[in-house]
């Protein structure tokens, strides 16, 4: 391919699909309809972009551009930045990095054992920051609810900001056995949410553990959510329902992964998680073209 052609890397954090694209020492960026085109190859499909750029701030490593899977711009992707994380790491040996997105300047480390930490900074509560369309003086709890007036499926959901909307349902049974695939859209659309929301059925297991599901803005049912794991953590603890450190099932990753989320006391969010590489290729960040690298030949015994 051309020199038109970036480096990336397809990856992903607990199932949830990330293309790490190095758009270094480049002034464009991975438009829509690369994304789209990208999104709709079985081999490329992804559910976030995460377009590494030169910073922009100094005392920052890179400036993070994430594109969900419709095209559509993200504020944050926790899953995603663990990914960058790991491929940065492998390139530079460094283990520690800083950040800049559109939700701010995240600090981030890979530690001994190959998990990941990051700083996802403070979490946003008040109604017009999350945003909300209606004023709510307590967002821990807000009037929504999906299905029968007098029996709804999902309701009173905790909605926050971790620089992109969330809402956590609380559920009392595994969020696998919901129709999300159903629900999702309409909550994700809801006029309550007039940059739409990701949308998350959480079920309380212990003070300390929680099982959840997402419903992803832009990017549909996930197997994974990194910063929709945040927000059901802080959720928990800001309703009383767990502790300020728990540990977040996600229940549609393979093999029901795990993700530790820390509401700390200078309200910082830190998520801790495994990141993997699958494969590399070059691709046009305009066009979405693409080409995998050769598999390294197994050198026979
Ligand atoms: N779909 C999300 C962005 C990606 C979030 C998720 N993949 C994560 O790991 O945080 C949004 O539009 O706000």
């Amino acid at each position: 391919m051309t020199d038109a052609t970036v480096e990336f890397a397809k990856m992903n954090g607990l199932g949830n699909k990330i293309l790490v694209v190095d758009m270094r020492g480049r002034s464009d960026r991975v438009t829509p309809e690369a994304a789209i085109a990208l999104a709709a190859d079985p081999l490329t499909n992804f559910d976030q972009i995460m377009a590494i750029h030169d910073p922009k701030l100094s005392g920052t490593d890179a400036y993070i551009d994430i594109v969900n899977c419709d095209g559509t711009r993200a504020q944050a992707c926790g899953n995603g930045t663990r990914c960058v994380v790991q491929a940065l790491s492998a390139e530079t040996g460094r283990k520690a990095f800083t950040f800049q997105t559109l939700a701010g300047v995240l600090n981030a480390e890979e530690h001994q054992d190959g998990t990941i930490s990051v700083d996802m900074g403070k979490p946003v509560f008040q109604w017009d920051k999350i945003p909300l369309s209606e004023e709510f003086y307590d967002t821990s709890r807000i009037e929504l609810q999906i299905g029968p007036i007098d029996n709804p499926v999902l309701h009173s959901p905790s909605v926050m900001s971790m620089g992109n909307p969330h809402a956590i349902f609380w559920v009392d049974r595994d969020p696998m056995s919901f129709e999300l695939e159903r629900f999702g859209p309409l909550l994700e659309n809801h006029p309550m949410f007039p940059e739409r929301a990701n949308i998350t059925l959480a079920q309380v297991i212990s003070p300390t553990e929680m099982v959840t599901r997402t419903w992803e803005r832009g990017a549909g049912l996930t197997l994974a959510c990194g910063s929709a794991a945040c927000s059901a953590g802080v959720s928990g603890a800001r309703t009383g329902r767990t502790e300020r450190k728990v540990d977040i099932i996600v229940s549609s990753s393979p093999g029901r992964g795990k993700l530790s989320i820390e509401w700390r006391d200078d309200d910082h969010v830190i998520m801790t998680g495994p990141a993997e590489w699958e494969w590399s290729g070059r691709l046009d960040p305009t066009s979405g073209n693409f080409e995998r690298d050769q598999e390294p030949e197994v050198q026979a015994k």
